[in-house]
């Protein structure tokens, strides 16, 4: 994959403007972007998955623009093919395991999947050990199958790119531990190219293939060496 983002927004709330300016070129297949807390980082990975509009500047992935402001060019999210997992999960708690998963389909609940479309979702139940709770909302999940569930709902629509907004924060050590090891795993076998942000040490190490660091709202090019430095401290 090749991320091209050269990226302005504004953000005023009162009397407060927070200035992101984010402009970097990835390359590879796993870039971790690091940063204190509220230093840009998912404003940027919004912006990326088109759920933030920039004011100014361009997002190009593979050489399609998503944005391009002096084009006029704003792709909608569900245009992108680039597949996004919030900090939260955002799973619809009204739904069951196998109807969230559906839902990354996008086809909306007036047009039922195709006949290939269940035949996805139940490819990803069965991939992540979902089969025997398909039935069940997200509040009657474990941490892990709710992790799981959004994952699969993400990957379900064969996304181009992978963007995960600290996708182990909520989860307890051993099982951070389980789910990153098969995050790992499941990003060499499918070859997703993804950007995860992270405040975790382990992710930097696992996944930093190439590392960006945000600062007060501007990306700087790192290294793992000092981005273990900086979620370390
Ligand atoms: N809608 C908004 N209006 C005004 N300011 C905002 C808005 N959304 C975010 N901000 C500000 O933008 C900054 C960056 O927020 P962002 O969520 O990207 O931080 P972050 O680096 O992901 O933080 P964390 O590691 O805590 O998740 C913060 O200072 C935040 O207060």
């Amino acid at each position: 994959m090749q991320l091209d983002v050269d990226i302005g927004k504004a953000l005023r709330s009162g009397p407060r403007v927070f200035q992101l300016r984010a402009r970097f070129c990835a390359q590879g297949q796993r870039v971790v972007v690091v940063g204190a807390s509220g230093a840009g980082k998912s404003l940027l990975l919004k912006a990326i998955a088109g759920l933030v509009r920039p004011d100014s500047g361009h997002v190009r992935v593979d050489g399609q623009a998503l944005f391009d402001a002096r084009l006029g060019i704003h792709l909608p999210p569900q245009a992108r093919n680039v597949a996004y997992l919030f900090q939260d999960y955002a799973l619809f708690p009204h739904l069951n395991v196998r109807q969230n998963i559906a839902f990354g389909l996008a086809r909306g609940w007036f047009n039922p999947g195709r006949r290939q479309d269940s035949e996805a979702v139940d490819y990803w139940l069965d991939a992540f050990h979902l089969r025997e709770v398909a039935h069940q909302a997200p509040h009657e999940l474990s941490g892990g199958q709710r992790q799981r569930t959004a994952l699969a709902r993400a990957l379900v629509a064969k996304p181009r790119a992978l963007l995960l907004d600290e996708p182990f924060a909520a989860l307890d050590p051993p099982l951070r531990v389980t789910l990153r090891a098969e995050l790992d795993a499941l990003q060499r076998r499918l070859q997703v190219p993804m950007v995860l942000i992270t405040h975790d040490p382990q992710d930097v190490e696992i996944f930093g293939e190439q590392v960006l660091h945000m600062r007060a709202g501007v990306v700087e090019p790192g290294d793992r060496g000092s981005a273990l430095q900086l979620v370390a401290a």
